[in-house]
């Protein structure tokens, strides 16, 4: 079989990164009881659960035991009336046993949906925490496979295994209790067959847990290859990739089909082994019974006493046996989640930081962390902000003082970097692919903190702002323009939810593209699908503009789209573009030569450092690297 490592990718055979991904893991009671802490907000039902579990385990064997008084009473005796009252005990222990089971298994049920929900809003409100780096560095799929596989991994054993455990351990206890009483040494025998049964399960159970979750992981490969080469399908057509893909997809999904039949083929020795032993462990009571019934130790009615509770000994082995699995599994997906859990974030505001003040009316209330929670468990994101006003209320003053940068603080990527921006101006940045300009925006933002020097927003250093009050003032523009699933107004209101259709209306005709959003199929109600499909490349900037529009921004990031619209369209882009600039600060990593010339201040950077500052007057007028650099781009095409 081959190895769980490595799958292939549609790019390269790619490795795993290193990140533990043990199918299984041994009990731990720091995990148990972890876990179990999560059960506290249902605790009377747990409770319940616990008394009914343990009565549960009672009635069982009950019922073995109750079912061979029958036998050995009114049905050897003939008594008809005797009869009649077993079978009416029975029908009723019938009907508490199985009113019960109902209550069981819903309080289950509650209770690991319980635990689930509250586990999943964790790792999202957690990982929601994380700086910017974080999500560099962790990858989308293994936040997935917490929340969906591992998640559901932890409910199988909250709901089942502690339940179903103890109930099994508790039937076979209270049957092998009965057999000791009423014969010991056919309990003896029973009970020297219980280990062999018990290593044959166990041995074949682990094994497929291993190729179940392999299996498992091998599709989720499958599926998200699937959904990486269905979007990129044009770069695939593009580049006439199609055949080796095929070939890489399909070595998947036979690597996926390996696990199975591997899966199939170990159920299928396990299946019949078991069967053989029970029926060899069943000719061995027969044999022993017989002998002790004719040596006339034993009477039949005993015999099949013991056959009815033997069985209620055995059976419990094979589902323990799965449990006790399934409970290294859920250890292990445990362990995985609340290692997400407990990701401590590079770094947090610091807790001296305040709150940037905002001459913004009505926008001096910044909502606190604690608030914004609050809010989003009472269901509401209303957030106390009036925001209702558009015209600007004047940009924020930016300085960056002889900063240094680096994702890993030993490379830096920015060096000695300073300029100033003043309230309102507009600064474009231009340079080559990975000259700094991103970086020097994730410096502006706040979703970086510099290595060394400073940025002073407003005049204060970056540290000592809260990172929240900061962002209510910033009004951000992808390049990748991302749009979530949803209406077209669900995405406008993004940036200020309780704005309403008229407000957006009214952020959408100051950028002079209302029409436009009203003449898509179903207007502003019009679905856009992943990743904004549906909508034109400029009617998904523009969208994003009146998005960063309606949060009244004072200071605006724009990284410029550099894939080529129509003229008409891009002639309307810069208008709405000069309208949301208009009175705010702005860094554009500016692609346009339209965009470029608008700039107060253009920043050329070269490998981190700026090379240059000025307009593009100034700056052509120079002819250095901007000028140089100018005539290089307006050779290919009038982009940066
Ligand atoms: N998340 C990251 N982790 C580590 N290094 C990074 C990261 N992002 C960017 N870099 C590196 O920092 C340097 C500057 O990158 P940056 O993204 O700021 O350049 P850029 O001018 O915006 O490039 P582009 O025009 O291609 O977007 C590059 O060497 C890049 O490899």
């Amino acid at each position: 079989m081959k190895s769980a490592a490595a799958p292939p990718s549609l790019l390269v055979l790619r490795p795993r990164d290193g990140e533990d991904d043990q199918p299984v893991k041994p009990l731990e009671w720091g995990l148990m009881r972890r876990l179990f802490g999560y059960t506290g907000a249902v605790a009377t039902k747990r409770n319940a659960l616990l008394v009914l579990t343990v009565v549960r385990s009672a009635q069982l064997p009950a019922f073995s035991w109750l079912a061979a008084s029958i036998i050995n009473g009114p049905i050897t005796a003939r008594d008809t009336g005797a009869l009649v009252l077993g079978l009416v005990a029975y029908g009723a222990l019938a009907l508490v046993t199985d009113g019960m089971f109902h209550f069981r298994q819903r309080y289950a049920l509650e209770i690991g949906e319980t635990v689930v929900n509250q586990l999943r809003a964790e790792v999202f409100a957690r990982v929601q925490r994380q700086p910017m780096s974080f999500f560099h560095r962790v990858k989308l799929g293994r936040i997935i496979s917490r929340v969906t596989s591992d998640i559901e991994s932890v409910r199988v054993g909250i709901q089942d295994v502690l339940f179903v455990s103890v109930i099994q351990f508790g039937s076979m206890l209270f049957a092998a209790v009965v057999m000791a009483w009423s014969d010991w040494k056919m309990f003896l025998v029973v009970a020297g067959m219980a280990p062999v049964l018990w290593l044959i399960n166990n041995r074949f159970r682990l094994q497929l847990s291993r190729l179940t979750r392999a299996s498992s992981e091998s599709f989720s490969r499958v599926t998200a290859t699937l959904a990486e080469s269905v979007g990129g399908m044009r770069i695939t057509q593009g580049f006439v990739r199609q055949a080796t893909n095929l070939g890489l997809f399909r070595s998947l999904l036979a690597d996926h089909a390996r696990y199975n039949i591997a899966l199939a083929r170990t159920s299928a020795v396990l299946t019949p082994l078991l069967e053989l032993n029970s029926q060899f462990f069943i000719a061995i009571l027969l044999l022993f019974g017989g002998w002790r019934v004719f040596e006339g130790d034993m009477t039949v009615g005993g015999l099949i006493t013991f056959f009815l509770l033997a069985n209620q000994f055995f059976a419990p082995i094979a589902t323990i046996g799965t449990q006790y699995n399934q409970a290294l599994v859920a250890m292990a997906g445990a362990e995985r989640v609340f290692r997400l859990i407990d990701t401590p974030p590079e770094w947090v505001d610091d807790p001296t930081a305040t709150d940037l003040p905002d001459p913004r009316a009505g926008k001096s209330q910044v909502t606190s962390d604690k608030e914004q929670d609050a809010a989003a468990g009472s269901g509401s994101w209303n957030l106390p902000l009036d925001t209702s006003h558009l015209p600007p209320a004047g940009g924020m003053r930016v300085e960056f003082r002889a900063v240094t940068f680096g994702y890993d603080p030993a490379r830096p990527v920015l060096h000695d970097v300073s300029f100033t921006a003043a309230p309102g101006e507009m600064i474009a940045l231009v340079g080559h692919t990975g000259s700094g300009k991103s970086s020097i925006i994730n410096l502006v933002t706040k979703f970086y903190l510099p290595t060394q020097g400073e940025v002073l927003l407003d005049g204060r250093e970056v540290r000592t702002i809260t990172s929240r009050s900061l962002h209510r003032q910033l009004g951000l523009v992808q390049q990748t323009n991302f749009l979530f699933s949803g209406t077209v107004l669900e995405n406008l209101r993004f940036s200020r939810p309780e704005a309403t259709e008229d407000d957006v209306r009214e952020a959408a005709r100051q950028l002079d593209c209302l029409d436009q959003l009203e003449a898509l199929p179903r207007g502003l109600a019009t679905e856009v699908g992943e990743r904004g499909a549906g909508l034109s490349l400029g009617q998904r900037q523009l969208i994003c503009f009146v998005r960063a529009l309606l949060a009244d921004p004072r200071l605006v990031v724009l990284d410029e789209a550099t894939s080529a619209i129509d003229a008409v369209t891009e002639a309307r882009l810069q208008r709405a573009l000069q309208r949301l600039l208009q009175g705010r600060t702005s860094f554009v990593v500016a692609h346009r030569l339209s965009t470029i010339r608008q700039a107060q201040q253009v920043l050329v950077l070269a490998a981190g450092r700026i090379i240059e500052k000025g307009t593009h007057a100034d700056l052509l007028a120079r002819r250095g690297h901007y000028a140089a650099l100018y005539a290089q781009f307006t050779q290919v095409g009038e982009t940066f």
